[in-house]
């Protein structure tokens, strides 16, 4: 507790410190923060569905643009109940401009030339969307911009498909204005960070505080059971990274906390008939109880903020489920949200990247063995570009 109090000043301290007056005439170094978005409100969700049904990138669908707006309204009055169980809707924008605000703060300590930073949000399915997100930027005049995807680990049909639409909304927009959108920002990509030693540990001491609410006597051999958002296995087998990449933040996070329980990767939340990355977390709940497990502690590890798979599935769902099969010891580790912790591990990442110098991490430019979307190729060419931009004006 003392800990994290000490870390909230260490923010609060950078939110006194003042710009400069050189760079409050300086525009903003953009650190736009690339997530899926929710519906803010209920009344949100059928649009926030029929975005994310028309996504080729996530659900390639035969006829997409006549069966999306279909499913999506035949999905909305379930997916409304539950935003509506969980408090009225999605808590992912609150907490992105929390801790985007809080970074930026940092960040104008931890990289002086750079500041001053703005954080901006891009979101895919929900406002604000990627357009108004680029529309803001140019009306603040911004030159540099840092895509800053935060879904920890890399999957094409998550980051990859957030990067996909920052090069065709960015494009679009220079070609609406008669200019090529890439003349006008100078970008650079930060496209996984599953195993940055800040996020590890935001996590780790959040699994601690949770281990401290079991017994004693208890506590070593409670099962972590950490969930992540399952993939199809076409697009496993189509050589997605996410799975490994998930695996290695749980690696990681075990290492860091000493290994000193049991664990397991589990996938929650699979949509439709065909066949996902398993176990199901439902399915490892009962298993583990079968075989006499009382105290399993759920640990969400792909998503960094509430959303309705914490506060509706595993928490409404999953918890309930494992009270009625009797057990007493399923919990779910608190997501990470405004952890201080966390806020100053987005600053770090996001510092490093600046001082690197780096554009895109090599990583991003190898497309998946499997990938047959065009989209991706142009996307990671437009991104390299400014790589090369970069380049020439320094052997120039
Ligand atoms: C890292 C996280 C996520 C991955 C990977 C992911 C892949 C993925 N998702 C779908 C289909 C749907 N996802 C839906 C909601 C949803 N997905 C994530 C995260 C990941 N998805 C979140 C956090 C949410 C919920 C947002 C919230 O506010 O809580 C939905 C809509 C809800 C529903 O209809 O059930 C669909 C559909 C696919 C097909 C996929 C991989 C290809
Ligand atoms: S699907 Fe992975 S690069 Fe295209
Ligand atoms: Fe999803």
């Amino acid at each position: 507790m003392a800990a994290r109090s000490a870390a909230t000043n260490i923010a609060k301290q950078g939110s006194r410190t003042l710009a400069t007056a050189a760079n409050a005439a300086k525009p903003p170094t953009a650190v736009v923060m690339m997530n899926m978005g929710g519906p803010s409100t209920v009344p949100e969700t059928g649009d926030f569905l029929s975005r994310l049904f028309h996504d080729g990138d996530l659900i390639p669908l035969p006829f997409q643009s006549t069966i999306a707006p279909l499913i999506a309204k035949r999905r909305t009055p379930k997916i409304e109940k539950q935003y509506e169980a969980i408090g009225g809707g999605s808590p992912i924008l609150r907490w992105t401009r929390v801790q985007g605000e809080g970074m930026a703060r940092l960040l104008d300590e931890l990289s002086p030339e750079t500041a001053p930073h703005k954080a901006y949000v891009a979101f895919r399915y929900a406002n604000p969307l990627t357009e108004t997100c680029l529309e803001e930027m140019k009306r603040d005049g911004v030159k540099r911009a840092i895509a800053f995807t935060q879904y920890p680990q890399y999957s094409c049909s998550t980051t990859g498909s957030s990067l996909n639409e920052m090069w065709k909304q960015s494009v679009d927009l220079g070609k609406g204005k008669g200019q090529e959108g890439q003349d006008e920002i100078q970008w650079s990509v930060i496209d996984r960070w599953g195993v940055h030693e800040g996020f590890v540990d935001a996590v780790a001491r959040n699994i601690e505080a949770s281990l401290q609410t079991y017994p004693p006597e208890v506590r070593d051999s409670v099962v972590l059971l950490f969930s992540a958002h399952s993939l199809p296995m076409s697009v496993v087998n189509r050589g997605d990274p996410y799975p490994s990449e998930v695996g290695a933040s749980v690696s990681a996070i075990m290492a860091r906390l000493g290994n000193r329980n049991p664990y397991r990767l589990v996938w929650q939340s699979q949509v439709g008939p065909s066949a996902w990355l398993g176990p199901q977390t439902s399915d490892a709940i009962k298993g583990l109880a079968k075989k006499g497990h009382n105290d399993m502690l759920l640990v969400p590890v792909a998503f960094t903020s509430d959303h309705i798979e914490t506060l509706f599935e595993l928490d409404l769902e999953y918890l309930e489920e494992a009270k009625e099969l009797g057990l007493t010891g399923v919990k779910r580790v608190e997501s990470l949200n405004d952890s201080p912790y966390f806020i100053r591990a987005l600053a770090d990442i996001a510092a490093a990247h600046i001082k690197s110098g780096k554009t895109v991490s090599a990583q991003l430019g190898l497309r998946c063995p499997g990938c047959t979307n065009e989209k991706c190729g142009k996307q990671k060419a437009w991104f390299k570009s400014f790589a090369d931009k970069a380049q020439q004006q320094v052997s120039a």
